[in-house]
């Protein structure tokens, strides 16, 4: 089904349904490879059932960001302002992007240099880091191996029990440099809405927006309201079943180092009527002074490199300046490179 509305920019935006994003079995080692390399390719977005995050360790992190979100805003407000890191209700980031939403972003290698006064809090944080960072580095390891690009004599892990190799990209999300932050995100139901004609228009708790990052691990707490955006101006909900499932992101880093060949894409996050919608997303991330650029293989003489390198504390300066739904990758795009060529490109060059 396709529903016409208006957001409240006026703009004629399209929802379309019919898409439901694949749910990948990581059970299945040899298949969900390929399976990822095509949805990074086609969606930019997919679902991991399998992946061995215990659901302990989940529900716990859960359950305390409930638990703090519920907290009186004063006592919140401690936590904040979010300048990087810390408690932040309505102002995204520097630019004067509002949303329906508050949050609070952490950083993953501790200490955290905000005040969670709650041990409990502090604890959860650190085994769902630790548990999705290892998911992250998994992923990106069969994804590396599919494209053809791991390299295998580089396992320093001598208690690896997996005879599979650790990619360059894992190694730089493991760094004790590495970047990945913990951000969680609560939505407060918004109540009966719509306008006299009983349309209503969709109200947003996040604005679109691409991740800057390598990889996201998301999940929520089974209420719908993420959208992604294939095409411009349609978006396309991202149900939130099944439950036990991470939703997976490729960021504009991973872009750039597939050289455009896997899609950092659009999404936003509708607030819903009747329901508060809470997710954590950890931003898998590399050192700030590590150098991104296209992988080795990758770029050919048919396709050269789309992106200059840089360096991921250039890139996030560059995102961290600019309004949220601002593209950044069209700042380091080679003017030598022949776009037309490459489609899917479209969204960071638009
Ligand atoms: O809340 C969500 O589902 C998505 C939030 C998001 O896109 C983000 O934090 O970057
Ligand atoms: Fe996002």
């Amino acid at each position: 089904m396709v529903v016409i509305s208006q957001n409240p920019t006026m703009k004629i935006e399209k929802i379309r349904d019919d898409i439901d994003l694949p749910i990948i079995d990581l059970s299945d080692r040899s298949e969900a490879s390929k399976q990822m390399v095509r949805a990074c390719e086609e969606y930019g977005f997919f679902k991991v059932i399998n992946h061995g995050v215990p659901q302990e360790i989940i529900s716990q992190v859960e359950e305390e960001a409930r638990s703090f979100f519920s907290k009186p805003g004063p006592e919140k407000q401690r936590a904040g302002p979010p300048n990087p890191f810390g408690y932040g209700c309505k102002n995204i980031g520097l630019k004067g992007d509002v949303g329906e939403v508050e949050y609070l972003i952490l950083q993953t290698n501790s200490p955290f240099i905000i005040s969670i006064d709650s041990n409990k809090f502090r604890c959860a944080v650190n085994a769902y880091v630790e548990a999705v960072r290892k998911l992250a580095c998994e992923i990106l390891d069969m994804i590396m191996e599919e494209l053809g690009v791991s390299d295998s004599n580089t396992n320093t892990n001598s208690n690896s029990n997996s005879s599979s190799s650790s990619s360059v990209l894992s190694r730089l999300i493991r760094d004790s440099e590495g970047d990945s932050i913990l951000r969680f995100n609560h939505y407060p139901a918004a109540g009966a809405g719509g306008d006299v004609t009983g349309a209503s228009a969709t109200k947003i708790g996040f604005g679109e927006h691409t991740d800057p990052q390598i990889l996201t691990l998301l999940r929520s707490n089974g209420v719908e309201g993420l959208q992604i955006s294939l095409e411009d101006g349609v978006w396309v909900p991202v149900n939130p079943h099944p439950d036990s499932a991470f939703c997976v992101n490729v960021g504009d880093v991973l872009q750039v180092m597939t050289n455009g060949r896997f899609l950092s894409v659009r999404h936003r996050v509708a607030v819903q009527s009747y329901k508060s919608r809470m997710s954590t997303a950890y931003f898998a991330a590399p050192p700030l002074h590590a150098t991104i650029s296209c992988l080795p293989g990758v770029a050919t003489a048919e396709k050269p490199p789309l992106f200059r390198s840089f360096s991921w504390g250039e890139y996030k300066q560059a995102a961290y300046t600019r309004r949220l739904g601002e593209s950044r990758l069209n700042l380091f795009t080679l003017p030598a490179s022949d776009h037309h060529h490459h489609h899917c490109l479209d969204h960071a060059i638009d």
